[in-house]
């Protein structure tokens, strides 16, 4: 791929949320979703128009589309994009096969079951430039296509959530082949949880090269560890991408200031060490009243989230009172505070109640 040159890009009109993320407090907490491209939008089914997902993915035109439909129906309600794409393209520069089943979600046919498996991945060269250079030419479209609109968000999975995909296939309830591969082979899985790190932290580099302007890392799984296996399994790793990569980006040649954002979802009790982990924004889900993450925050951090996505099929008047409180809760509208849901979109969300959701939030985010 040829290196691009960030200067080229239009320039940024919004950097809202780039600002909170350095912990300046803005004139109002600038909004994005997660899961805000998908498929609760008709636009995006019609784009998609019965494709395979990770081919969808890979079409630098039609992702950029994706990525940006967001932003065109809710104009000026949204104060980011993120890039179109999934967690799990880091398994496949690993070397494994993942496929999107339509309805049922992502599927590995070869899972790591045995240490063969495992000494596979681990031998496995990645060229993250090579391996994933249709993801950076998405990000270098999406950026020109933007036109300066808003901050273009890069992302990948955690170390821990990746592992877990890749060892019991899929989504799971039981976890008992991750937790099984923790509990009986910790050095093993200790090692292919450096490998998938060193290849996010290159991935996360590259997406910035690219011309992402902010990241984020999710944790999704987070929360089915134990406090003392996240400190040894999860926190180290997540600690290693935030501290590697100021300095790889800058080997890299970038230099400004790049965002990052930690999403570890259902880890409630690691939020102190989370904000000490050297990232600049903690999403936070749902099952935090905004109060307590604040005290416990003590100002260390930007902390965005945290709507029940389940409010969006509430009636107009319940998702104001939702808003109001998270808003007031975070520290309200002059600060440094991110809106964001505490999880993703869902399929049958009715377009039209995230709109007003997002209208309630510029409202009571400019009280
Ligand atoms: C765990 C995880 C995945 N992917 C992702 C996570 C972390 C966030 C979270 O916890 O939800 C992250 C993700 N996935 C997708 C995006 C980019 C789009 C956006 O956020 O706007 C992002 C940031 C697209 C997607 N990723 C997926 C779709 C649906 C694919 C389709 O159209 O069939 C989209 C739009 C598929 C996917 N991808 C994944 C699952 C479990 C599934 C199937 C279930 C589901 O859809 O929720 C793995």
């Amino acid at each position: 791929m040829q290196a691009v040159d960030r200067s080229q890009f239009p320039k940024l009109e919004n950097d809202l949320i780039l600002r909170a993320a350095l912990g300046e407090t803005v004139e109002r907490p600038p909004c994005w979703i997660m899961r805000q491209a998908g498929r609760y939008l008709p636009e995006y089914h019609e784009v998609k128009n019965g494709r395979d997902f990770f081919e969808t993915c890979r079409d630098a035109d039609v992702a950029s589309e994706i990525t940006i439909q967001p932003v065109r129906r809710y104009a000026g309600l949204l104060d980011a994009a993120i890039i179109f794409s999934d967690i799990l393209v880091i398994p496949q520069a690993l070397g494994m096969k993942v496929v999107m089943v339509e309805g049922k979600g992502p599927h590995f046919p070869e899972p790591l079951r045995t240490e063969e498996d495992m000494q596979k991945v681990l031998e496995y060269h990645t060229d993250v430039l090579k391996e994933l250079d249709w993801a950076f030419k998405a990000i270098t479209l999406t950026r020109h296509k933007l036109n300066g609109q808003v901050p273009l968000l890069g992302f990948c999975g955690g170390p821990w959530t990746l592992m877990v995909y890749m060892t019991e296939g899929g989504g799971s309830r039981l976890f008992r082949f991750a937790k099984q591969w923790l509990n009986q082979f910790p050095e093993l899985t200790h090692r292919l949880l450096q490998k998938i790190t060193d290849v996010a932290i290159e991935f996360l580099a590259q997406q910035v090269v690219a011309g992402a302007q902010m990241l984020q890392v999710f944790e999704s799984w987070g929360g089915e560890l134990s406090s003392s296996d996240f400190d040894v399994f999860c926190l180290p790793y997540v600690r290693q991408i935030s501290q590697a990569l100021p300095q790889r980006l800058r080997e890299l040649g970038v230099t400004e200031k790049i965002p990052i954002t930690i999403f570890a979802k259902g880890s409630w009790y690691a939020l102190d060490k989370l904000c000490d982990s050297g990232y600049n924004t903690v999403s936070l889900d749902w099952s935090w009243d905004p109060k307590d993450a604040v005290k416990i925050n003590a100002g260390r951090v930007t902390l965005q989230g945290n709507l029940d996505p389940g409010v969006i099929y509430g009636t107009d008047d319940i998702i104001t009172k939702k808003v109001e409180a998270m808003i007031t809760g975070f520290g309200g509208g002059k600060s440094n505070y991110i809106v964001n849901f505490g999880h993703g979109t869902h399929p049958f969300m009715d377009p039209e109640k995230i709109k007003f959701f997002l209208q309630e939030c510029h409202r009571v985010g400019s009280l």
